[in-house]
């Protein structure tokens, strides 16, 4: 479904990626680990089209799309939650969920009943601005705005960090079902690794801006958490 090959992500001229060669296939829920500064926003960003300069490939459903604008490639199937969930906090949370279906391939501007029912929480705030939102009612705001937009595959940037413990635990469970029951891939960069371990089929830990492991979840050794996560 998604397939990056060789790619390069430049800040100016540092070079923030390198050779990252990843694939995602239908279906499955990849977990992106390292620890902080190694480049796993910078890889959500550069799939996205949000970096000033990027090379290698970029592949959806087979077709090259390391070459268009974000907003083609957000019609041509992928979400995006961001860090810090970019909620608009002076729109309301009708005109924030109204936002994702702008970036969807159909032209219908209709808030889909489904994410109300995966977040009861919105249908009851739509008049409120996004701002006045915890932070934990954002984040459900940022992934149901994701969705309206109809991805093939999610890109999700930490979205327990800094959430309260049982909102997480309920945004954990709604990703899971999203990935086992509709089937939606989805790329989660993550710093819990309780999360990534239930959630995830395989994970790609980075190092210094390349993959330095990519395996099956069940590899995913306290040897491998010590070597690239612990501080
Ligand atoms: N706007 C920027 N301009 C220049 N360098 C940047 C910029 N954003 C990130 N970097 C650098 O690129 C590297 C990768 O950063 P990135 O934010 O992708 O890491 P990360 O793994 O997502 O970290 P975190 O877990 O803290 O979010 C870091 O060395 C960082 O300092």
């Amino acid at each position: 479904m998604l397939e990056l090959s060789n790619v390069d992500g430049f800040y100016g001229r540092s070079r923030a990626l390198q050779s990252v060669s990843l694939s995602v296939g239908k279906g499955e829920f990849v977990s992106v680990l390292g620890r902080n500064g190694v480049g796993k926003t910078t890889l959500l960003r550069t799939i996205l089209g949000l970096m000033s300069k990027t090379s290698g490939s970029i592949r959806l459903d087979g077709s090259e799309i390391g070459e268009l604008p974000t907003h083609r490639r957000a019609k041509a199937g992928l979400g995006y939650v961001p860090q810090g969930r970019g909620i608009l906090p002076d729109f309301t949370v009708r005109e924030n969920l109204l936002l994702g279906t702008y970036a969807a391939e159909t032209s219908e501007r209709r808030i889909q009943d489904y994410v109300f029912e995966l977040f009861p929480i919105l249908r009851e705030f739509l008049g409120r601005r996004g701002g006045n939102l915890s932070g934990g009612q954002q984040q459900q705001l940022a992934i149901a705005r994701a969705l309206l937009s109809q991805p093939k595959i999610l890109l999700l940037d930490e979205p327990t960090e800094g959430i309260q413990p049982n909102i997480v635990e309920q945004i954990e469970d709604i990703l899971i079902d999203l990935n086992r029951k509709r089937g939606l891939s989805i790329i989660l960069v993550e710093q819990n690794i309780t999360f990534a371990r239930r959630a995830s089929h395989r994970f790609a830990m980075l190092n210094r801006g390349s993959v330095a492991v990519s395996d099956r979840i069940e590899a995913l050794s306290d040897d491998l958490i010590h070597r690239y996560l612990v501080v």
